[in-house]
């Protein structure tokens, strides 16, 4: 079995989505599974932690207790799933997380990672990362409310954060060369590099990275090597390759999305949203800072919406453009912003579900996290994607939620996510 722990819980559900499409039976979990072992025979179990803004000493003590459990549960390899785009504060989780489950499992030997995911838009050349074809510091992703990425060059990143200096990068002609070569270059860094940054352009130079570490007890990056890793052990175990996917249940029934991604890609959906005239309502955290009152405020809303809103879903957003983000932060803080807001949209979230609202389309992977913590959700089924890396979770209570990365997903995605009738969209399941 693979053990993933993911650094949040859309980069949870994205790389459960990627492991399934591989055909891996996949197993779910938000937070720290209550018992031992897991609840049902799993090729894959996703435990999606939220560490990546958290204090370090919490992430690396929240993440060895995962890979212990996934150990446990009879894991023969771990995956730390981080973000496509690094995301990481100035003290950094990844590079503390990364040390703390080498000790756990890889006996000194060099971890390969890479957040590149081309599915996403994602690529590393040289050791800098590209998003969309733009360097990382160029992109939207310097404006981010708690992770802004300001550097492309990952061994910068990366010998930052670990207490391992001196990471390497696996450049392209090396990945290029195929599993063999990258094999033989891994085996050169043995006993001097912990860590090798694994250029990758393409799912094909993933898949290359993967053959040649898919012994390794170790690894890291996105989705993208994740779903590599996959397919490279469905091909070499023949009862996963020719698992039958459970057919995906129909996410139905009231729905509202709830956004608190201030990510570009979310903008532009709640714009489209709008456009079409379904009932928005913003939340305003310098006009009120209780979330108890601006959660009251925003189910009192939803409430006067009468049936209406049974045909087509609304939406809350906290969500805001730089500007007015800015000003947000300024006035407040900005550890102190997000927590109000994620506490406010946990709280519209229990107040939603209450009211018979089942489809909860959540924006934003720290909103995700609050949501679903407030509504107790522990997992569930990995459904079909609504979007890449976007899969409807389905739970054992009947809710049906699709928790999507602030960058991910169509423009129309909360349009066609929250209609009437029941969408999957565009499914890859
Ligand atoms: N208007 C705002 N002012 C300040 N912080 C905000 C605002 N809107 C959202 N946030 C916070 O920004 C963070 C966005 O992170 P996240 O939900 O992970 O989105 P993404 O997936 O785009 O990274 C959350 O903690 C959220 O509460
Ligand atoms: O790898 C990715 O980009 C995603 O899986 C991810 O981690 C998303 O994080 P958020 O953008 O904070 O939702």
């Amino acid at each position: 079995m693979i053990g993933v722990i993911a650094d949040d819980v859309t980069g949870g559900t994205d790389v459960a989505a990627a492991l399934r499409r591989q055909g891996l039976r996949t197993q779910l979990c938000f937070g720290m599974p209550a018992g031992l072992p897991a609840r049902y025979p799993a090729d894959a179990t996703v435990i999606s932690l939220k560490t990546r803004t958290s204090p370090v000493l919490e992430a690396v003590e929240e993440s060895r207790a995962a890979a212990r459990w996934l150990i446990r549960s009879g894991a023969g390899q771990l995956y730390f799933k981080y973000c496509s785009t690094f995301d990481s504060t100035d003290r950094g989780n990844i590079g503390p997380v990364l040390d703390a489950l080498g000790e756990e499992v890889a006996d000194g030997r060099p971890v390969v990672t890479t957040p590149s995911s081309p599915e996403h838009g994602r690529t590393q050349y040289q050791g800098y990362l590209f998003v969309d074809g733009v360097l990382l510091a160029e992109s939207p992703m310097r404006h981010h409310p708690l992770t802004p990425m300001r550097d492309s060059y990952l061994p910068r990143l990366l010998d930052a954060q670990s207490a391992h200096a001196g990471c390497a990068v696996l450049d392209h002609t090396v990945v290029a060369g195929g599993s063999d070569r990258i094999a033989a270059a891994r085996r050169q860094h043995a006993g001097h590099t912990r860590y090798l940054l694994a250029d990758a352009l393409t799912d094909a130079d993933l898949y290359a990275i993967a053959r040649a570490c898919v012994e390794l007890p170790l690894l890291a990056g996105a989705a993208g090597l994740a779903g590599a890793l996959a397919k490279v052990h469905a091909e070499r175990i023949p009862s996963l390759r020719d698992a039958p996917a459970s057919p995906a249940p129909r996410p139905d029934g009231p729905a509202v999305a709830l956004a608190g991604s201030c990510s570009r890609r979310t903008l532009e959906q709640i714009d489209v949203m709008r456009s079409a005239g379904r009932p928005v309502h913003p939340l305003d955290p310098l006009a009120d800072q209780d979330p108890d009152r601006l959660a009251g405020q925003a189910l009192a809303w939803y409430d006067g919406l009468g049936s209406d809103v049974s045909a087509a879903g609304a939406l809350i957003h906290a969500s805001m453009p730089p500007p007015a983000l800015r000003a947000v932060q300024d006035a407040l803080g900005a550890d102190r912003a997000a927590s109000i807001l994620e506490s406010t949209l946990g709280r519209i979230a229990t107040g939603l579900a209450a009211r018979g609202v089942t489809r909860i389309v959540v924006a934003g992977g720290e909103t995700s996290g609050a949501v679903v913590t407030a509504l107790g959700i522990e997992g569930g089924q990995v459904g079909a994607e609504a979007a890449r890396g976007v899969p409807w979770i389905h739970t054992a209570a009947g809710l049906n939620v699709l928790l999507k990365s602030g960058n991910f997903g169509e423009r129309d995605l909360l349009l066609t996510a929250t209609a009437a009738e029941a969408t999957t969209g565009r499914t890859h399941a």
